[in-house]
C-alpha cells in the first residue's frame, strides 16, 4: 500500500515537473520570436501562492548563495518601484519580458510603448480578472472591458464637469479649514504633534467625496471624538462624530461609521467570499461585514430618494453631485429604456469605485506634498510667497473658483501636486495585457518592429517612467541629508528627489511664478462620448513631459475619470495649509520644546536632521501598494506652526552638510536589495550584482 502511494505521489510531481517544463518552453519560444528582451524567471508573479507567501520564503531564499536568488526580485509586485529606473537600466532595455511557467510579463519605462500601448485600447486591454474584487457592489468602470466598460465609460464620465468641480473646490477649502484647526490646537499656534496626518487627509478626501459625490456632507470630529476609540474597541472614534444620534431609521450603524469600517477593512472584502466573511467570529469580521451591508443600505436609500425627489421635482434644479447626475442620466431620463443605460446594482457598483479611486489616491497627494514640503523648508517658503501673490491676504471665504484655481495650477502649488505625483504615483504598474483573447500584438520596442506574444500581462512602470534621465530635465544631485535619495538608482541626477522647480518655466523677478491666465481647458476626445481627456496632466505654464513619460493618471482612453476633482481638491487643500502656516517635522523623539529653545542652529541641525533621516528611510523601505501606494511601516510626525514662526531655519539640510562635509557621498550601493535585508548605505564593495548575471541570461 505504502509503495502505490509512494508511487503515486511520485508520479504527480513527475506530472507536474513536466507540465511545467513543457509550459516554460513553450513561453521561452514565444517570448524569443516577440523580439523583445527577456529574462527567465521560475515564478510568475501573480501566483496567487507566490503572492500570499513569497515573504514567508524569505528567510529561506537569504540563506542560499545570492547567485541562486537573483530571480527573486524580478517576481516581486513591486520591484520596478523599489529599484525605480535602475532595473530597466541595469538589464539593459526600457522594456523587457520575464518568462515563467505560469505567464509572461512585459515591463516597460519606455515613453513612446507606454504611449502606444495606453493609445490602442482595443489592442492593449485591462487584464481584467485581476479587478474582479472591486465588483462587491456590482459592476462598473473599472473593472470591465470592451463594449460592457464604454457603457460605464459613458454613464460616469457627463457628472464629472465643471460646476461639479466647482462644489469640490468649496468642499475641500471648507474641510482643509476643519483639519487644519483641529492640528493647530485652541490658539491655533501648533504646539501639539500631529501623528495622524494619513489618516486626517483619508478623512478629509472621503468628506469631499460624499459631498460633492453624493450630495452627503460629513463633518469633522470636534475635539472631544478626536482619537477615542468606540465601545467595541474596535475604530478609532475620532473617525465619526456623534454616532448615536446620525443613525438614520433602520441601520445599525451611522453612515460615517459604515464607510469608515467599510473602507478600513477593504482588503477582507475583496479576498473572502461574502458567506465567509459572514460565518467568521471576532469583532473584525462581523463589523466588516455588518459595514459592508449598511453602507450598501444607505446608499440604496440614497438612490431611492434622488430619485423618487427627482421625479416629484423636489429636487432642486441646481444639484450638481455626481450621484444625483447619475441618477438623472442613468435611472430616470429612461428615453424609452435607450440601449446601455445602467441598471441599479451597476450605479452602485460604480460610486463604490468611485469612492474607493477617488479618495486614497487625492489623500496620498496632500500627504506626500506635506511630507515633501516638511522636508524642504526653503520650497516651503517658495509656496508661501506664490500664494501671498495669488490670494493678497484675502482669506478662503472670498476665493474663487475661476479666478483662483489657475493661479494655483500653474504656480508652485501646481508644481508641487506634478512633482509629488512624479515621485510617488498612486498606481505604480498600470496594468494592461494581450489577454482577454486579442492574441499577439504588433509593437515598435526599442525602435524595433516586435512581436508581444498573447496572453502576457504588461505593466506600464510609472515609478520607473517619471525617473527615466534621458526623457527629464536633470540637474546635479543635492544630496539631501547628505547622501543620495535612493541608494541605487539616479545617484548622479536629482530625479529621486523633490524639486518642484523643475516644473517651473516662468519665473517673475522677485522669485514668485507668473501666475496663468487660465487653466487648460478639458480637450475631450471627439470619440464616443466616453470623457477621455486629452489636456496635459499640468498646467500650460508647467513643464510639458514627453508622452508617456509622465503618466500619474494614465494615459488614453483609461486614463483617470477624476482627474480634475483630484488637481482642484489637492490645490485648494495645499493652499488652505500653507496660505498662513509652515509644516515642520516634529522632533519630540529627540528633543524637546524647551530644550529646542534654547540650542543654536548647529544644534538643531543635528536634531532635525536625524527627524528627516527617519521620514527618508520611511520612504525608501516603508511604502507598500494595498490600493494605492502610501506609507505602511509607520507614520510621520508633524507640527503645523504660523508662518513666520518655524523653529528652523529655511537652510537646515545646507547646515547640516556644512558641518558634515565627510558624510556627503553619492556613492550608493550597487548592490542594494530591498528583499534580502536593509540597504547598506556606506559601501559597494563586495556587494553583488543583482542584474548582471541577468543582463548576459537573456537571448
Ligand atoms: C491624485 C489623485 C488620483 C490619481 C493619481 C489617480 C490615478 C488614476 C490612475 C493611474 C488610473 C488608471 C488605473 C488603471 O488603469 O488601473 C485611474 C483610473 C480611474 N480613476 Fe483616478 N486617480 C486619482 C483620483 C481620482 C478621483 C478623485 C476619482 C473620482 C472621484 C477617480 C476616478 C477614477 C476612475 C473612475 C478610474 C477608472 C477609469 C476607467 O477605467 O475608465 N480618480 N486613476
Amino acid at each position: 500500500m505504502a509503495s502505490v502511494i509512494l508511487l503515486a505521489v511520485g508520479l504527480s510531481i513527475v506530472y507536474v515537473l513536466t507540465n511545467h517544463l513543457l509550459r516554460l518552453r513553450k513561453n521561452v519560444l514565444a517570448a524569443r520570436k516577440s523580439g523583445i528582451h527577456y529574462i527567465v524567471v521560475p515564478v510568475y508573479f501573480m501566483e496567487r501562492w507566490w503572492l500570499i507567501g513569497h515573504r514567508l520564503l524569505f528567510p529561506l531564499l537569504k540563506k542560499l548563495p545570492r547567485s541562486w536568488t537573483r530571480w527573486v526580485d524580478f517576481t516581486l509586485p513591486e520591484f520596478t518601484f523599489d529599484y525605480r529606473h535602475e532595473v530597466f537600466k541595469r538589464v539593459g532595455h526600457d522594456t523587457f519580458l520575464t518568462v515563467s511557467p505560469g505567464g509572461m510579463v512585459m515591463y516597460t519605462c519606455e515613453p513612446p510603448v507606454i504611449s502606444a500601448i495606453t493609445t490602442r485600447r482595443n489592442d492593449f486591454p485591462k487584464p481584467t480578472h485581476i479587478y474582479t474584487s472591486l465588483d462587491i457592489y456590482g459592476k462598473n468602470v473599472v473593472t470591465t472591458e470592451g463594449d460592457v466598460w464604454r457603457k460605464h465609460r459613458k454613464a460616469t464620465s457627463p457628472p464629472f464637469t465643471e460646476k461639479n468641480n466647482h462644489l469640490v473646490w468649496d468642499e475641500s477649502i471648507r474641510q482643509a479649514q476643519a483639519m487644519l484647526s483641529s492640528w493647530v490646537g485652541q490658539d491655533g499656534q501648533g504646539h501639539q504633534t500631529v501623528d495622524r496626518l494619513m489618516d486626517d487627509t483619508m478623512r478629509l478626501s472621503l468628506n469631499v467625496i460624499s459631498a460633492a459625490g453624493f450630495g452627503r456632507r460629513m463633518d469633522w470630529p470636534t475635539s472631544e471624538t478626536q482619537s477615542r476609540e468606540d465601545e467595541t474597541g474596535y475604530i478609532d472614534q475620532s473617525k465619526i462624530k456623534n454616532e448615536n444620534r446620525d443613525i438614520d431609521p433602520g441601520h445599525t450603524m451611522s453612515y460615517t461609521y459604515a464607510i469608515h469600517c467599510l473602507l478600513d477593512n477593504i482588503l477582507l472584502q475583496f479576498l473572502l467570499p461574502r458567506w465567509l466573511l459572514s460565518k467568521i467570529p471576532g469583532v473584525t469580521a462581523k463589523k466588516a461585514n455588518e459595514a459592508y451591508h449598511e453602507w450598501g443600505n444607505y446608499m440604496r436609500e440614497l438612490l431611492i430618494n434622488k430619485k423618487a425627489d427627482i421625479e416629484s421635482g423636489v429636487a432642486e434644479k441646481e444639484t450638481n453631485d455626481i450621484l444625483t447626475q447619475l441618477v438623472k442620466q442613468q435611472l430616470i431620463d429612461t428615453d424609452a429604456k435607450k440601449n446601455g443605460q445602467l441598471i441599479e446594482s451597476e450605479v452602485l457598483g460604480n460610486i463604490f469605485v468611485l469612492v474607493l479611486a477617488g479618495h486614497e489616491t487625492a489623500a496620498n497627494s496632500i500627504h506626500f506634498s506635506a511630507l515633501y514640503l516638511a522636508l524642504a523648508p526653503e520650497t516651503q517658503r517658495r509656496l508661501q510667497k506664490d500664494l501671498e501673490q495669488i490670494f493678497q491676504g484675502r482669506p478662503p471665504s472670498e476665493w474663487e473658483y475661476d479666478r483662483d484655481l489657475p493661479s494655483l495650477f500653474g504656480g508652485m502649488a501646481g508644481a508641487i501636486l506634478a512633482e509629488e505625483l512624479r515621485l510617488v504615483p498612486p498606481v505604480v504598474g498600470i496594468p494592461k495585457s494581450t489577454m482577454e483573447g486579442v492574441g499577439p500584438q504588433k509593437l515598435t520596442v526599442g525602435g524595433k518592429e516586435c512581436l508581444v506574444p498573447a496572453n502576457t500581462y504588461i505593466s506600464l512602470c510609472t515609478g520607473a517612467a517619471h525617473r527615466h534621465p534621458d526623457y527629464w530635465p536633470t540637474a546635479k544631485p543635492r544630496l539631501a541629508g547628505g547622501h543620495t535619495a535612493h541608494p541605487i538608482a539616479n545617484i548622479d541626477n536629482d530625479l529621486e528627489e523633490f524639486r518642484p522647480e523643475r516644473w517651473l518655466l516662468s519665473e517673475s523677478p522677485d522669485g514668485t511664478t507668473r501666475t496663468a491666465d487660465g487653466i487648460p481647458i478639458e480637450t475631450l476626445a471627439k470619440e464616443d462620448d466616453l470623457g477621455v481627456n486629452e489636456s496635459s496632466d499640468t498646467s500650460d505654464r508647467l513643464f510639458k513631459p514627453v508622452k508617456g513619460s509622465y503618466l500619474p493618471f494614465s494615459d488614453g482612453y483609461r486614463a483617470c475619470l477624476g482627474r480634475r476633482f483630484a488637481q482642484v481638491e489637492v490645490l485648494a487643500v495645499i493652499a488652505v495649509l500653507f496660505q498662513n502656516h509652515s509644516v515642520e517635522l516634529a522632533v519630540d523623539k529627540y528633543a524637546t520644546d524647551d530644550e529646542l529653545k534654547k540650542m543654536n542652529n548647529d544644534e538643531k541641525a543635528e536634531i532635525w536632521h536625524k527627524a528627516a533621516e527617519d521620514v527618508r528611510e520611511l520612504m525608501l523601505n516603508g511604502l507598500g501598494v494595498i490600493i494605492t501606494l502610501q506609507i505602511r511601516g509607520g507614520t510621520v510626525p508633524f507640527r503645523f506652526v504660523p508662518k513666520g514662526q518655524e523653529k528652523f531655519p529655511d537652510n537646515i539640510d545646507e547646515i547640516w552638510k556644512k558641518n558634515h562635509p565627510d558624510q556627503i557621498s553619492n556613492k550608493g550601493v550597487p548592490g542594494w536589495s530591498s528583499w534580502a535585508g536593509a540597504p547598506q548605505r556606506e559601501s559597494g564593495s563586495g556587494a553583488f550584482d543583482l542584474f548582471g548575471a541577468l543582463k548576459s541570461q537573456a537571448k
